[in-house]
C-alpha cells in the first residue's frame, strides 16, 4: 500500500475515534446532567476549589524547602524573599499540612456529591428498566440487565473520581512545577521534564487504548457471568430436584473462566504500561540528578536548587502517573458505561412513567373489539390469524382451546404488551394503539397465568402497588380470595414475608394472592388467565363464586382449561392454532359436537375416573 494513503487512513481513523469518543462523553454526560441539583454542583465546585488549592500547595511546598536549605547552607539568597529559617520552615510544614487538609476536604465533599449522584443515577436506571416493554425483558437475562446497570454505575464513579482526584490535580501540579522550574532553574531541567512528559503521554495513550479494549471484554464477560449466576439462583428448585448443583456450577464457572482470562489481559495491559513508565521515570531521574550534580559542583546551582529539582523530578512522576492512571481508568469506566448507554437507548413504552391525558370514556364496564387481528412474536411464526370478536360490556367471555393456541397472546395484546402486526383492537371504540399503555392498564385487572410475588409481606403483595392506607381493603380482598384461613394460621399474619417470587407459598396460595390483588383494583375489565388452575375444585368453585360477585357489572375475560369453571359464561370463544374455530354458549357448543365438545368430553370422562385427572386436559 502507498505510504501516504496509509498515513491518511491512520489520520482519518484517529479523527473518527476522537469524534466517536466526543460523542460518547456527550452522551454519558447527558445522562447525569438532569440529575445534578444545586447542592451537587456546589459540592463539586467546593471540591474543585480544594483540588486547586491542594495541587498548588503540593507544587509550592518544595520551593519553601529549597529556600530553607539555601538559607541554612549560607548560600547567597538568590531569591527575592529574604525570610528567616523558622518562617521558611513554617511555610514548608504549613504547605504540606494544608495540602493534606485540602485533600481530605476534597474527599469529603466529593464523596457526598458522588453518593447523591449515584443514588439518582441508580434510580433513573431502575425506572428506565421498569419502563422498558415486556418484549425487552423477555429477550434479556435478568442477571445480565442487573450487571449492565451495576457496571454503568461503577463506570460513572470511576470517571467522576478520576476527573476530580487525578486528572485535575495532576494537571495543576504539572503546570505550577513547570512554571517554577522555568523561572528558578536552568531551562535544561525544563527540557528533561518536558521530554519525560511527552514520553509518558505516548506510553499512557497506548496503554489507555489497550486497557480500554481489555475493559470492554471484561465488561461483557462480567455481564455474561452474572446472567449465569442469576439464572442458577432463580432456578434453584429445579437445580435441587434434579441434583444439578454441579452442572450449574460448571456452567457458571465456564463464564467465570472467560471473565478471569479477560481480567488477566486487562492486568497484563496495565502491567506492561507500568513497566514502561518505571523506565521513563528512572531515566528522567538519572538525567536530572546527573545534570544537577554537575551544576552544583561547578557552582552554577545551590544545594537548595538541587533538592528542588530532585523533589520535582520525584514529584512530577506522581501527577504524570495520576494523569495516566486517570486516562486509563476513565477508559475502563467508559467501557463499563457504554453497555449501559445502549440499554438507556432502548425505547421505553410510550407514556411509561409519565402522566398522560387519558383518551376515551373513563368509567363503566369495557367493550373490547378485535378487528382482523394478526400477530406473531417472531417473523415467520404466526400466533394469531385474522381474529375478530367483540366482548360486550359487563359480560363474561371465556377463551378456551388447546395449549399454545394463542389465548395468553390475546391477553398480552389487550394489555398492549405487544402490538398486532395487522388489524386493530378497540377499547370502548378507541383503538388501544392510541391509548397510552399506562393509562390502559389502569382500567384492567389481570390475574396472570404464572404468579410471581415480591419478596415482601403478604399485605404488600396484595396491596401492590398502593400499599399505604388500604389495610381494610386488603383484608376484604384477602377474604374474597379465600386467603383468611391461611392468614389466620400464619404467626405473622399479613406481615408474613412470602419469600423470593413467593416461594414460601403454595402455587394455589400464590394464585389467591394474585386474585386478591386484582380484586382491589376495581377495574373496567377483569382478565383471569388460568387464574384458578392450581386450586382444588372446591376452593376454585368458592373463588369463582366470590369473583362473580366482585366482578358483577365488570367486563370479564376468563381463560380456562378446566371448562367446568366457564359453563356459565355469556360467550365462549374456542381458539385453535391462533384462529377462532367455534363460538357460542356452553350448551350450543356441546350440541355442535366440535372441538369444545371433545374437550368437554375428555374432561368429564377424566373427572369420572378421578378428579385430579380432570386438570389441564386442554394440553
Ligand atoms: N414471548 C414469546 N416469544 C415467542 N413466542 C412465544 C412467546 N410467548 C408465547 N409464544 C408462542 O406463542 C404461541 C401461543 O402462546 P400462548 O401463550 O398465547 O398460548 P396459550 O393458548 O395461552 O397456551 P397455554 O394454554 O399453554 O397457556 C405458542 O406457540 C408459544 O410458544
Amino acid at each position: 500500500m502507498h505510504p501516504v494513503s496509509s498515513k491518511r487512513r491512520g489520520l482519518t481513523h484517529l479523527v473518527e475515534a476522537h469524534s466517536k469518543q466526543k460523542g460518547f462523553f456527550n452522551r454519558a454526560f447527558a445522562v447525569i446532567r438532569p440529575e445534578l441539583d444545586r447542592l451537587d454542583v456546589a459540592r463539586f465546585a467546593a471540591a474543585f476549589a480544594c483540588v486547586v488549592l491542594g495541587a498548588a500547595l503540593t507544587a509550592l511546598g518544595p520551593v519553601a524547602l529549597k529556600l530553607l536549605i539555601d538559607t541554612l547552607s549560607g548560600g547567597a539568597p538568590t531569591h527575592m524573599l529574604a525570610l528567616d529559617p523558622l518562617t521558611l520552615l513554617a511555610l514548608y510544614v504549613g504547605a504540606q499540612g494544608a495540602s493534606r487538609v485540602a485533600s481530605e476536604m476534597r474527599m469529603f465533599l466529593f464523596g457526598a456529591s458522588e453518593q447523591s449522584i449515584t443514588r439518582k443515577l441508580s434510580r433513573k436506571l431502575f425506572a428506565h428498566a421498569m419502563a422498558l416493554p415486556l418484549r425487552f425483558h423477555l429477550a434479556r437475562a435478568t442477571g445480565a440487565v442487573a450487571q449492565t446497570l451495576e457496571n454503568g454505575i461503577q463506570g460513572y464513579r470511576l470517571v467522576m473520581q478520576h476527573a476530580v482526584f487525578t486528572l485535575l490535580p495532576g494537571l495543576i501540579e504539572i503546570l505550577i512545577m513547570s512554571l517554577v522550574v522555568a523561572l528558578v532553574l536552568d531551562p535544561v531541567f525544563l527540557a528533561v521534564f518536558a521530554a519525560c512528559a511527552v514520553l509518558y503521554i505516548f506510553v499512557f495513550a497506548d496503554g489507555a487504548r489497550k486497557v480500554l479494549r481489555a475493559s470492554r471484554s471484561v465488561s461483557a464477560a462480567r455481564i455474561d457471568a452474572n446472567a449465569q449466576l442469576a439464572d442458577g439462583l432463580l432456578n434453584f428448585e429445579a437445580v435441587k430436584s434434579f441434583t444439578g448443583e454441579a452442572a450449574v456450577t460448571r456452567r457458571y464457572d465456564d463464564t467465570l473462566k472467560i471473565a478471569q482470562s479477560r481480567w488477566r489481559d486487562f492486568y497484563r495491559a496495565r502491567f506492561v504500561n507500568g513497566i514502561a513508565i518505571a523506565f521513563i521515570f528512572s531515566g528522567g531521574l538519572a538525567a536530572t540528578l546527573w545534570l544537577g550534580l554537575a551544576r552544583v559542583q561547578s557552582g552554577a546551582m545551590s544545594v537548595g536548587d538541587f533538592v528542588l529539582v530532585n523533589a520535582y523530578m520525584l514529584q512530577i512522576v506522581r501527577p504524570l502517573e495520576l494523569l495516566g492512571l486517570g486516562v486509563r481508568d476513565i477508559g475502563q469506566g467508559a467501557a463499563f458505561i457504554e453497555r449501559m448507554l445502549d440499554l438507556l437507548d432502548e425505547k421505553p413504552e410510550s407514556g411509561a412513567g409519565a402522566s398522560v391525558p387519558a383518551i376515551g370514556p373513563q368509567e363503566g364496564p369495557a367493550r373490547i373489539t378485535f378487528e382482523h387481528v394478526t400477530f406473531s412474536y417472531h417473523e415467520g411464526r404466526r400466533v394469531l390469524t385474522d381474529l375478530s370478536f367483540e366482548i360486550a360490556p359487563g359480560s363474561m367471555t371465556a377463551l378456551v382451546g388447546s395449549s399454545g393456541g394463542g389465548k395468553s397472546s390475546v391477553v398480552r395484546l389487550i394489555m398492549r404488551f405487544y402490538d398486532p402486526d395487522a388489524g386493530r383492537i378497540l377499547f370502548d371504540g378507541v383503538p388501544i394503539a392510541e391509548i397510552p399503555p399506562t393509562e390502559l392498564r389502569k382500567w384492567i385487572a389481570l390475574v396472570p397465568q404464572d404468579t410471581s410475588l415480591f419478596n415482601d409481606s403478604l399485605a404488600y403483595n396484595i396491596g401492590f402497588p398502593e400499599y399505604d392506607g388500604v389495610q381494610d381493603d386488603i383484608a376484604r380482598a384477602a377474604s374474597l380470595a379465600n386467603l383468611d384461613g391461611l392468614i389466620d394460621k400464619l404467626p405473622d399474619g399479613f406481615d408474613t414475608i412470602v419469600g423470593e417470587r413467593g416461594l414460601k407459598l403454595s402455587g394455589g396460595e400464590k394464585q389467591r394472592v394474585a386474585i386478591a390483588r386484582a380484586s382491589l383494583k376495581q377495574p373496567r375489565l377483569f382478565i383471569a388467565d388460568e387464574a384458578t388452575s392450581s386450586l382444588d375444585s372446591r376452593t376454585e368453585a368458592e373463588i369463582v363464586d366470590n369473583l362473580a360477585i366482585a366482578a358483577r357489572g365488570v367486563t370479564t375475560l376468563v381463560i380456562a382449561h378446566r371448562l367446568s369453571t366457564i359453563v356459565k359464561a355469556d360467550d365462549i370463544i374456542v381458539l385453535d392454532q391462533g384462529r377462532i374455530v367455534e363460538r357460542g354458549r356452553h350448551g350450543d357448543l356441546l350440541a355442535r359436537g366440535g372441538l369444545y365438545a371433545s374437550l368437554w368430553r375428555a374432561q368429564t370422562d377424566d373427572a369420572a375416573h378421578g378428579p385430579d385427572r380432570a386438570r389441564g386436559t386442554g394440553a
